[in-house]
């Protein structure tokens, strides 16, 4: 079994099960690998009855009072039973365990591990689990870990199919040198990934996360900078100068462009016209309008002859860029025809752009990572625009220039990070921040609910439909979860419509719908025909409706402030008063003062570094901060340590080492490229 070997290699996986793996992204056994937990359940010191919490779980000991009671109601049979201390008392129920009314001794004393909850007056624990007092002992303190699933698989098989694989132990050959292990402390890699499924105790975890946590970060400034050097190197062989065109285009905007956006433009701009090759991050806060930006350098690309590629994650997005800016190019008149590139356009579909592109028929190229792919030649590409970093790592880059292509490179985030550590993450690529907003935008109103506001908010969904507004709903989940109380989109756009009265359309929309269902439902959307879109985060970045006027998040403790921040920015893009709802799932009081932040400040920054403080260093398995550039386990404010030394390493290797072509480097080169290639193939939520 190797790493990039399919599921299908794994003892025990049929076509079936393949195909539920596909939905989490598992793929190869790699994939598998770094499916990480997303919680761990931990085994921890038992407590009295009397200490037990309604909603918490809890290991709670006791001695059985009473008598273990059975009986049948409907088909089931129930086993009963209690335990006592001198304050309160905790019913046990088992559902069809028969059996457990004699393994169950009355006056016995064990420790049953569940989840409290309160009925009437009573403290029960349904199902909970049972361990004799010297068993648990074992089990003190260690984490049991818990995996995000879809229908069909559970916990269990995860754990045992993780377990198979640690195994086998030729799988994964550990590729940092033993130096830089030795410099930076840290875990040899097949220790480090064995301790994040299965850590002994906290401390274990914490050695083994902060290895991998070093690997993402190392991995992802090593493809910026290779990216970086290549660039710097180069002298600017386009001959690009200033044009009219981008100017007209300006003047035609309905708007007057923003100082920030202004002074982002004239960077580019000069950067473009010089002597060296561009690299250049583009850092925004949403809605701070960095697509037109965009847009004014593809126009100055093309304007001097050359050819322009937008890079974006989603189809959604690239479909979204290409018909605004066929728009601006129509009503400008501007001779550059633009093509939308994607991977599910049919063969001749692509085979016409393809054509195009290379015969330099068009010169403004819109799409997904199809546009890197092999058959792609263009006939003279100077900039290349990539919505987020790590979606343009190495084998893109190298994709490109084997075709003998180096262009200007510009790069769009809009993840609030701080300079300091955007300048450790992006290494010396050049930095541009659009730190203001649009004047004439009316503040986004905010307010967190519980779940008991959902008839007042439904009701002031449909005034605002009735108005002519259109409505976003986020949910966390794509379909109901075993061991996850979360809302899905799936159930929940059912619920919303028989709430909501007949003449409003639900719609909803997920990353695991086809791309051609995702289209049409978003161009509905977008021309009014749907009002109320229920969905995942797959609408998080870019998406541009501006008459969409509320938010409605369910179960905003999923989200990191920051990512709950990207969401609120779908709404508030226009000329209208916007919402947002920030549906909290409990009631809990930390939850709500976290979320309350959203409500103070419209500031990312400002929000990213609130959510650090409440949260302290110390939480490391709390919800991460950003959705946005997606690590799986790294928080760029929580690991900024880590951040640090992945820099400086980064930098020690590269200098002995520019292109990672040495012998000692080779493992380590071939697992950028697969780190990078992950990176593209990452299906949406
Ligand atoms: N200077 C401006 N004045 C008024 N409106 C603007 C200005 N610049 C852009 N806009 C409009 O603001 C909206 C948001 O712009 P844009 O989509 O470029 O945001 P963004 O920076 O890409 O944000 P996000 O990261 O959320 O995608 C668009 O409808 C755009 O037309």
């Amino acid at each position: 079994m190797k790493e990039q070997d399919s599921v299908r290699s794994i003892k025990g996986i049929g076509e079936k099960t393949e195909k539920l793996l596909a939905k989490l992204g598992i793929f190869t056994v790699g994939d598998f690998l770094r499916y990480y937990p997303r919680d761990y359940d931990e085994y921890r010191e038992p407590i009295a009855v009397s200490e037990a919490e309604p909603g918490k779980k809890a290991a709670v000991f006791g001695r059985i009072t009473g008598r273990v009671g059975m009986s049948n109601t409907g088909r089931k049979t129930v086993v009963t039973a209690t335990i006592k201390d001198e304050k309160s008392s905790l019913q046990l129920i088992w559902y069809n365990m028969p059996f457990l009314r004699n393994t169950l001794q009355a006056g016995g004393f064990y420790i049953f591990r569940g989840t409290v909850v309160k009925k009437g007056a009573r403290l029960i624990m349904e199902h909970p689990e049972i361990f004799k007092r010297e068993d648990y002992e074992g089990l003190l303190y260690t984490l049991y870990p818990i995996y995000t699933l879809t229908k069909g698989l559970t916990n269990k098989f995860m754990v045992k199919t993780m377990h198979q694989i640690l195994e086998n132990r030729e799988i994964t050959a550990e590729y940092l040198p033993e130096e830089y292990r030795n410099h930076y402390r840290l875990a040899e890699y097949n220790y480090a990934l064995s301790h994040i499924h299965f850590p002994k105790d906290k401390k274990d975890l914490v050695v083994g996360r902060r290895r991998l946590v070093f690997d993402e970060f190392l991995f992802f400034i090593l493809s910026v900078r290779m990216m970086k050097e290549k660039n710097m190197e180069s002298q600017n062989t386009f001959s690009i100068k200033p044009v009219w065109e981008t100017e007209k285009l300006i003047e035609s905007l309905p708007y007057p462009l923003t100082h920030a956006q202004r002074r982002v433009w004239n960077e580019i701009e000069t950067n473009m016209t010089g002597h060296t090759l561009m690299s250049r991050l583009v850092q925004g806060d949403v809605g701070s309008g960095k697509t037109i930006i965009a847009f004014l350098s593809m126009i100055l690309a093309a304007a001097n002859g050359y050819q322009a590629a937008l890079m974006v994650p989603t189809e959604v997005l690239a479909r979204q860029h290409y018909e605004e800016l066929c728009r601006l190019v129509q009503q400008q008149s501007f001779p550059f025809e633009t093509v939308l590139l994607t991977g599910s356009q049919t063969a001749k579909e692509k085979r016409e752009r393809y054509e195009k592109i290379a015969q330099g028929k068009a010169q403004l190229i819109i799409g997904t990572h199809a546009l890197i792919q092999e058959k792609v030649i263009y006939e003279n590409l100077a900039l290349v625009i990539t919505d987020e970093q790590h979606r343009f790592g190495v084998n893109q880059r190298e994709d490109l220039s084997k075709k003998g292509v180096r262009p200007h490179v510009l790069v769009m985030s809009a993840t609030p990070i701080p300079r300091t550590l955007a300048i450790i993450l992006y290494g010396d690529l050049d930095i541009s921040v659009m730190d203001q907003l649009p004047a004439k935008r009316l503040p986004i109103k905010n307010c967190v609910v519980d779940t008991s506001y959902r008839p007042t908010a439904y009701r002031f969904i449909e005034k605002q439909v009735q108005q002519g507004r259109q409505v976003y709903v986020i949910c966390p989940m794509v379909e109901e979860s075993e061991g996850l109380e979360a809302e899905n989109v799936l159930d929940y756009s059912r619920k919303l419509q028989e709430a909501l009265p007949g003449d409003i359309r639900v719609a909803y929309l997920h990353g695991r719908m086809k791309a051609a269902e995702k289209n049409e439902i978003m161009e509905k959307f977008a021309d009014n025909e749907i009002q109320v879109l229920v969905s995942t985060t797959v609408i998080e970045v870019g998406v541009n409706v501006p008459n969409a006027t509320v938010m409605m998040v369910e179960n905003a403790e999923r989200f990191g402030l920051a990512q709950l921040h990207q969401l609120r920015g779908r709404v508030g893009r226009g000329e209208h008063q916007s919402y947002c709802i920030f549906v909290q799932g409990g009631k809990d009081a930390e939850t709500k003062e976290r979320l309350e932040i959203l409500v103070k400040s419209n500031d990312g920054f400002f929000i990213a570094g609130e959510d650090l403080r409440l949260r302290g260093p110390g939480d490391l398995f709390g919800i991460r901060q950003s959705g946005l550039l997606e690590f799986r386990l790294a928080d760029i404010f929580q690991d900024s340590e880590i951040l640090k030394d992945a820099s400086q390493a980064a930098g020690a290797i590269l200098d002995l080492d520019r292109d990672l072509s040495l012998p000692q480097n080779e493992r380590l080169r071939s697992c950028l490229l697969s780190y990078a290639r992950e990176r593209m193939e990452m299906p949406g939520l």
